[in-house]
């Protein structure tokens, strides 16, 4: 079971006299989405890139991350298999669609047919079939972040972290948009960790809020 620990987390910005975050501890289950709100500048952003394995230079900090039981807080980034999702996530201009989703593409899958077969899979369970040979620039913005949510699960993580994902769409997309990544969270039972400043998101969530 893929559950998210932190355990006594404190991370200082260089040069302050005092930490972002003290001594934080949190459990998030499989499948369970945490919203983590706080004014701007609180550290709510530092916090995810710590989980993710890529603090700024200059920042220091303490406490134990683990995912499923494992301890990750010494691993490099590229092997924590941890999802990050920001906002305005940028799909590689010069690959076509199906190529930024097959960069994303976990390297456990071997061969040029199954890769293909894991990509197009993708696209039709984002309602993109056939966008396969698409430019990323004659996407519309939500076909955008479905592409880019597709991409990053396609990884196989074993959690999730959104900082502000869906604050650059508009309303009604913004909805749709919401579902579709919680939909996938829920799914595939990751452990999930939203940054936003919308209540609207936070109350999608439905789930436990952290305020920093
Ligand atoms: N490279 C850096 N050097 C020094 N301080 C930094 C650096 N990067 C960020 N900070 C500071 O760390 C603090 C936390 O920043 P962070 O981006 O985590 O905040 P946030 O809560 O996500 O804010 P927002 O809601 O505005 O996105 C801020 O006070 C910021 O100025």
């Amino acid at each position: 079971m893929n559950q998210l620990v932190l355990e006594e987390i404190s991370i200082a910005a260089p040069d302050a006299p005092s930490s972002l975050i003290s001594d934080l501890s949190l459990t998030v289950a499989p499948g369970e989405i945490v919203t983590i709100m706080g004014r701007s500048g609180i550290g709510k952003s530092t916090l995810l890139s710590f989980i993710g394995g890529h603090l700024g230079r200059g920042f220091s900090a303490s406490g134990t991350v683990r995912i499923g039981g494992r301890d990750i807080t010494d691993t490099p980034a590229e092997k924590r298999k941890i999802g990050i999702l920001f906002q305005d996530d940028l799909l590689f201009p010069h690959l076509s669609v199906g190529d930024n989703l097959a960069f994303g593409l976990s390297a456990n899958v071997k061969g040029r047919k199954e890769r293909r077969r894991c990509v197009e899979q993708a696209l039709k369970s984002a309602g993109l079939d056939g966008f396969a040979d698409r430019d990323p620039a004659t996407l519309s913005g939500g076909q955008r972040a479905r592409v880019a949510l597709m991409r990053t699960l396609l990884a196989r993580p074993d959690a999730l972290l959104l900082d502000e994902p869906f604050s650059t769409l508009d309303n009604g997309l913004r909805e749709d948009i919401r579902q579709f990544v919680f939909a996938h969270g829920k799914d595939q039972r990751l452990p999930v960790l939203m940054v936003t400043h919308d209540e609207a998101d936070a109350a999608a969530a439905g789930g436990r809020r952290l305020l920093l």
